[in-house]
């Protein structure tokens, strides 16, 4: 079997005619690993994920494939596997039991009338085969896993009375409960305080080092790319100016454009340690 889970050929995604917003990209993602997405702001990052998810309005014109290849069997594909040619009812059963997004803001995605425990075990039961005692059993659990303590209290919480950080981690234990093969996650840390940041990332870093699921990591900051990983694209414009594994993104790109990415993220931290350290001194190579 391949060691291929994800194959995106000659991706290219139009709005009226208009100047390609996703230009003719190809990239790859092998099962268990952690593909960063990095670039500014419109660079295109998300909407290739909204690709991947079958979630482009109808209006983009999309060419080119999308050629996914899970290892579980639950479900038969169509035409190589093309996630641009299966049908809405497929796509639908894709999107959490064998894709998972985590975005931004996960407020966003509670409903603020019910409390949270019950969304969980409510989103388990559309997407497993169990009864609810084992749901709430199962949410139960996950809540001490993704390290929240006094787990009966946190269930019957509505969303606006936990933290962005507290609701993000619940998103993605609910993303991990469903056991899907890859997890995107489209700046699953940018809303979030440093404080949080870090812990989220920790429980990122987690799910690498289990090496369960497949990951694509978007973020525009290169300090977390640099962290969690294996594999990175990096997009300008609607293309990928660069891909390569960290090392080489990091440590031996030649790319102009990359380059002045990771010159503008070291000049920021030089800035950073500066203020907090008045007496520091730049190193000539100052880490990520
Ligand atoms: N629904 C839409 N309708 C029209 N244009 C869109 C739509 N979604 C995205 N675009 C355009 O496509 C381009 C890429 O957007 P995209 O959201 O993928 O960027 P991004 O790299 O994810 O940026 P950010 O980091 O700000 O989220 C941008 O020029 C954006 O304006």
């Amino acid at each position: 079997m391949s060691d291929t889970l994800l194959q995106v050929n000659n991706l290219t995604v139009t709005l009226d005619n208009s100047k390609p917003l996703l230009n003719n990209i190809s990239f790859h993602l092998k099962h268990h690993q952690c593909l960063g997405i990095v670039g500014e702001s419109g660079s295109g990052k998300s909407l290739t994920c909204k690709a991947i998810m079958g979630l482009l309005e109808p209006y983009f014109s999309v060419q080119g494939q999308i050629l996914f290849s899970p290892k579980k069997t639950q479900i038969k594909l169509q035409q190589n596997g093309d996630l641009l040619k299966q049908n809405n009812e497929t796509l639908r059963f894709m999107r959490g039991n064998v894709i998972s997004v985590i975005l931004q803001h996960p407020m966003s995605a509670f409903d603020p009338l019910y409390c949270v425990g019950n969304q969980v075990v409510e989103t388990l039961l559309a997407h497993q085969p169990i009864s609810k005692n084992q749901a709430i059993t199962k949410t139960l659990n996950m809540l001490v896993e993704i390290g929240l303590d006094n787990p009966k209290q946190i269930y019957n919480r509505y969303p606006h009375q936990l933290s962005g950080g507290m609701l993000q981690r619940i998103m993605i234990g609910i993303a991990l409960m469903l056991e899907p093969e890859l997890i995107i996650a489209d700046e699953p840390t940018t809303a979030l305080d440093s404080i949080n940041q870090f812990n989220i990332l920790k429980i990122f870093e987690q799910i690498k080092q289990q090496s369960k699921t497949s990951m694509i990591f978007i973020s525009h900051d290169l300090g977390v790319i640099h962290h969690i990983a294996d594999h990175i694209l990096v997009m300008n414009k609607g293309t990928i100016v660069e891909q390569g594994s960290r090392d080489h993104i990091f440590y031996h790109s030649k790319n102009d454009y990359t380059q002045y990415l990771i010159n503008a993220r070291k000049q920021l931290l030089a800035k950073f340690n500066c203020v907090v350290q008045p007496n520091y001194i730049t190193p000539s190579s100052e880490t990520i």
